[in-house]
């Protein structure tokens, strides 16, 4: 299991202060038209920290990702290492230190790996990207792919990768702007038990690298197994938040989210990948009228 949640966010797995920065979200709310996606929704990341963002479909997870790196509209307070991002840009944003992930890992399938992550490292400055991405001037870098472990495939087409290669290249690309802050949208989408086992202690790395993850993801195997606090939205609200141990008793989770598909030792990596049910009928809200 991870390491308690004061000792991850105060340091690094090599015992140094983590000199990232944390993320601190205040009442944030999304409207779209008659619905209210996210309804004064509060969450921190510290450096070094994994916090999981779970819930059943629509409860306004991706939403949550959308807003907090500039995708969307939202009111409440964005900061990140106290300085504030609401009203900034997405590019502004991720210049700031925020990177993320996109539920369909669209990688560019006619680039090499490498190239791919050279993309990634420089996506807050097109100007660099032209001269070292498109002229052939790439800096490389594999610190990335080693955290993620995919060196081997670095200078291979993402053009006929395997779904879990994919994955992990879209994981270490979002990676590769070196971010404060990293927030994944279902990383683990389409992956096989060992595919999400490998994710998971890659994830455990890079966090314990000093990096903060916000891990938006349904396979329950790998968020109660790998994060260090969970927060569970549903209906764009706050219903839960704890450790993995508490989310996985809390009541009110099970009702709206676990049902019985979660037994308690499933909080292993060699669990199954155990999806909890999906909600009946998606995208309503308690605010709909
Ligand atoms: N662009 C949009 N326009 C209108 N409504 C939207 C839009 N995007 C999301 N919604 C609505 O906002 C709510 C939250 O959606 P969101 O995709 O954030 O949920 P989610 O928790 O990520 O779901 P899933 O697990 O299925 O990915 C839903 O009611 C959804 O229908």
């Amino acid at each position: 299991m991870t390491a308690p949640k004061a000792a991850a966010a105060s340091t690094s797995a090599a015992g140094a202060p983590a000199a990232g920065k944390a993320l601190s979200v205040t009442g944030l709310t999304v409207r779209y038209g008659g619905v209210t996606a996210l309804n004064q929704v509060s969450v921190t990341v510290e450096p070094g920290e994994l916090v999981g963002l779970i819930g059943p479909n629509g409860a306004g997870k991706t939403t949550f990702i959308d807003a907090v790196c500039g995708f969307t509209r939202s009111t409440g307070q964005i900061r990140l290492g106290g300085r504030t991002l609401a009203g900034l840009s997405a590019g502004a944003r991720a210049r700031a230190g925020l990177g993320r992930s996109w539920q369909a890992a669209d990688l560019y399938d006619d680039l090499t790996v490498r190239e791919n992550l050279t993309v990634g490292a420089y996506t807050p400055d097109w100007r660099r990207t032209l001269k070292e991405v498109v002229w052939g001037r790439a800096r490389h870098d594999t610190g990335v792919a080693e955290q993620l472990g995919i060196t081997h495939l670095l200078d291979r087409p993402c053009d006929g990768l395997a779904a879990g290669q994919r994955k992990l290249v879209d994981v270490a690309r979002a990676l590769a702007g070196r971010p404060d802050i990293l927030l994944l949208d279902e990383p683990a989408a389409g992956l096989n038990t060992d595919e999400s086992r490998q994710l998971a202690a890659r994830l455990r790395g890079v966090v314990d690298a000093g990096t903060g993850v916000l891990l938006v993801d349904h396979d329950m195997g790998l968020v109660l197994a790998v994060c260090d606090r969970i927060v569970v939205l549903d209906f764009g609200r706050v219903l839960a938040e704890g450790t993995p141990q508490q989310i996985q008793r809390d009541q009110a989770v099970i009702a709206a989210y676990l049902g019985s598909s979660t037994p308690p030792d499933s909080a292993r990596p060699d669990s199954d990948n155990a999806r909890p049910g999906e909600r009946p009928q998606s995208g309503s809200s308690e605010d709909d009228s």
